[in-house]
């Protein structure tokens, strides 16, 4: 069978603003389908996205995860001993953060989280409207995060243009990337240096990880490397998935309604609002020999980009696709990926989701947009700028 091709850009700015368009076309198109421009192949169906994300030897991730392949060009920053390593290196690392960063070890940081999430919205709340974006989905995980890693106090503001440059970094060099290059050598150096033992307080994420390296685990020469995963990976992307649940909710009265009855919803709200917005909307791998998929051989060697924000709206996979419903049972989405490099701080985001979403809950009788949000770009992310909200307290 000949493989369909689409003479698309995925990151060229009509599709960032909005993707339906493609992703219907490349849903339509078949199991693979090529894309001249780049000369990659596109997965969207949820059938091969998922098993592409589950096959690591065929489409392994040490090449990168970006279209750039490590084989070929120099990194822009030394490889993730995680996202961008294979099994065995990538097997230490991935163990000591799944024990930092799993569901056990974040009951701790529960009651702390909840209570900074009540103190973060009643203030809020005191202005009828407001920016959701500035006010809360960025707020809040600047507040719990950065403490709960263990950063001090100053210099936070380099958490967000780091992130967003790396998650741009992933794409082709095109004006995005371009925009962040000046402040790199300067967002680069801050976070390095956050990575250090000395920087980072005793008790937190940070502490751990370099408690595991004492412990054997991992290398001392390791410990900063998988710090700087949770600088990269941490931020940008729950303050964008909270931003979709948010936006989710301002455009759903009738599930604000549902999430008032039963703030236990709180949860399976997030993951329905990740699967309904996929913040990470795509990323890729490396086929590693010809490789067949969906009826077609992708050549040893090149990269298949993986549409996790099409595979999340397969009609082939989900009922409605397209409606956040909160009496769906979104568990199988990929928007956390799946399989070996499955996000090791899902449980993390999760928790900064159900505390916020629970205090909001409490407190708020309806959410409505209070003007037209802005989309910000970026190659990677599906972001909001602004969100403007008015809200209702009862
Ligand atoms: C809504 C929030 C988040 C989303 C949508 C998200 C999404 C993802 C996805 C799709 C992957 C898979 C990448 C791949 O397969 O190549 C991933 C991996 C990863 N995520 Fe997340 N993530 C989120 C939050 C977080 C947080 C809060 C942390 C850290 C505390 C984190 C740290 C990581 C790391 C270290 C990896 C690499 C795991 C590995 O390669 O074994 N993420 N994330
Ligand atoms: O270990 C890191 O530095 C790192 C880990 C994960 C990501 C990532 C990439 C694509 C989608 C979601 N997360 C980025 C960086």
């Amino acid at each position: 069978m000949t493989i369909p091709a689409l003479d698309a850009d995925p990151f060229a700015p009509d599709v960032l603003e909005d993707p339906a368009p493609l992703h219907a076309a490349l849903l339509a198109a078949g199991p693979v389908v090529h894309l001249p421009r780049y000369d990659v192949y596109a997965l969207a169906r949820y059938e091969h996205v998922h098993a592409a994300l589950t096959d690591w030897q065929s489409f392994p991730s040490g090449a990168g995860v970006g279209l750039s392949d490590f084989r070929r060009e120099k990194p822009w920053r030394p490889p993730s001993l995680l996202l961008e390593a294979d099994p065995p290196r990538h097997d230490a690392p991935r163990a000591v953060l799944s024990r930092i960063l799993g569901p056990r070890a974040l009951r701790r940081l529960r009651p702390a989280w909840f209570a900074e999430a009540e103190t973060l919205v009643e203030r809020v709340l005191a202005e009828p409207e407001f920016d959701a974006v500035a006010e809360l989905a960025q707020a809040f995980p600047l507040r719990v995060f950065p403490d709960a890693v263990g950063l001090p106090p100053e210099g936070r503001e380099h958490l967000l243009p780091y992130g967003d440059h790396a998650f741009n970094a992933f794409g082709p060099p095109n004006d995005l990337v371009e925009k962040g290059r000046p402040r790199v050598a300067e967002l680069s150096a801050w976070v390095d240096s956050r990575c250090r033992r000395e920087a980072l307080a005793p008790d937190g994420f940070g502490a751990r990880i370099w408690a595991a390296a004492d412990h054997g685990d991992i290398t001392h020469a390791q410990a900063p490397l998988v710090v700087r995963s949770l600088l990269t990976a941490g931020v940008d992307t729950t303050v964008h998935g909270l931003a979709a649940a948010l936006y989710a909710f301002a455009t759903h009265p009738d599930q604000w309604r549902r999430l008032r009855e039963d703030p236990g919803l709180a949860r399976v709200a997030f993951e329905e609002a990740v699967r309904w917005q996929s913040p990470v909307q795509t990323f890729f791998r490396t086929a590693d020999r010809d490789v067949e998929t969906g009826g077609v051989v992708i050549p040893e060697g090149r990269k298949i980009l993986m549409f996790l924000g099409a595979a999340n709206r397969d009609p082939r996979r989900w009922a409605n696709p397209d409606a956040f419903d909160l009496s769906r049972d979104p568990s199988g989405h990929v928007g956390f990926g799946m399989g070996l490099h499955q996000c090791v701080g899902q449980h993390v985001a999760r928790l900064e989701a159900e505390a916020l979403l629970t205090a909001l809950a409490r407190r708020v009788e309806r959410i409505e947009l209070a003007g037209t949000p802005r989309r910000h770009h970026n190659n990677t992310l599906r972001a909001w700028e602004s969100l403007p909200v008015r809200v209702t307290l009862g």
